[in-house]
């Protein structure tokens, strides 16, 4: 059997609060093989964005292990973490406030390909224009400030940045909710090519149950910081085993809710609806 490129074991996360230590992340564990989507949901609070920063170490674990690719990175020191940070990338949620509005695309998509050692202008440049014509966008933007893009352009933006250091794992953290409906659809159809292109595995953290079901193939669910259910989307979307899998599903269903989950019988593709 093929082992996963992304396992994690055990994962806990302690955060120092004033007074002792809060927990917000409590033994879980999950994996992802190699080009494949695990989305990971739950409400507000239950630990999501915790499980993405100690992905991308941005937060150290307090125990467990996440093996990436067979190497375990959750202890690692800062040095030898230092080369393999390219492996790994992040998308986030806000495409206004993660983007430097004074710098010019050309200089937010070509920075990691310096980190890189590409000392030339002339190849950071051709490499930033393939990687800008990959996400959809026209080169000539590459001359444009974040202030000049609309939400859907800035977020392929900031995926063509995170695409730069050619990273095996995508970790996207709500990174289509502050997009509208149409624009979410688009920027899902592009990671989606993406993946079918690169074999790149992503960690999708939604709190859009709609989103999940178009993105991923596997989900897990969280409360309170605890693993509640694991399984493939399917599987937990259409037959939740947990009560409160059933009770997102349910608000998720209520139209007054907006999360978008939409009924078996109905489910077709958003990406393909909106094409
Ligand atoms: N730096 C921190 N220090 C202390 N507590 C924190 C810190 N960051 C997050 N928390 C707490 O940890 C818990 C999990 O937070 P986290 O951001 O991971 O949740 P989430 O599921 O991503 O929520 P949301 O969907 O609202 O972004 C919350 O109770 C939060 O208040």
């Amino acid at each position: 059997m093929t082992k996963p490129f992304l396992a994690v074991d055990n994962l806990v996360v302690d955060y120092h609060v004033p007074g002792g230590t809060f927990r917000a992340v409590d033994d879980v564990s999950f994996s992802v093989d190699k080009g494949k989507t695990i989305a990971v949901v739950g409400e507000s609070g239950c630990g999501k964005s915790t499980v993405a920063k100690a992905l991308m170490r941005l937060v150290t674990p307090t125990s467990g292990s996440i093996t990436l690719d067979g190497t375990d990175i959750a202890s690692m020191s800062e040095a030898k973490l230092r080369p393999l940070r390219s492996k790994f990338q992040m998308v986030f949620q806000d495409p206004y406030g993660s983007l430097d509005p004074h710098m010019t695309a050309q200089e937010i998509v070509a920075e990691p390909l310096k980190l890189q050692g590409i000392r030339s202008k002339a190849e950071r440049h051709a490499a930033a224009a393939k990687l800008i014509d990959q996400v959809g966008l026209p080169v000539r933007s590459l001359e444009k400030r974040p202030s000049e893009f609309s939400g859907g352009q800035r977020q392929r933006i900031g995926i063509a940045r995170a695409l730069a250091s050619k990273p095996e794992l995508l970790v996207c953290d709500e990174a289509t909710s502050a997009l509208d409906v149409s624009v979410q659809a688009q920027v899902l159809r592009l990671l989606k090519s993406i993946q079918d292109e690169t074999g790149i595995t992503y960690v999708f953290i939604s709190h859009n149950l709609g989103v999940v079901q178009e993105i991923s193939d596997t989900v897990m669910v969280m409360q309170k910081g605890k693993l509640v259910e694991l399984g493939t989307t399917e599987s937990v979307l259409t037959t939740p085993k947990e009560d409160y899998t059933r009770k997102l599903r349910r608000a998720a269903l209520d139209p007054s809710t907006m999360t978008g989950l939409k009924p078996r019988h109905v489910v077709r593709s958003l990406a393909l609806a909106n094409q």
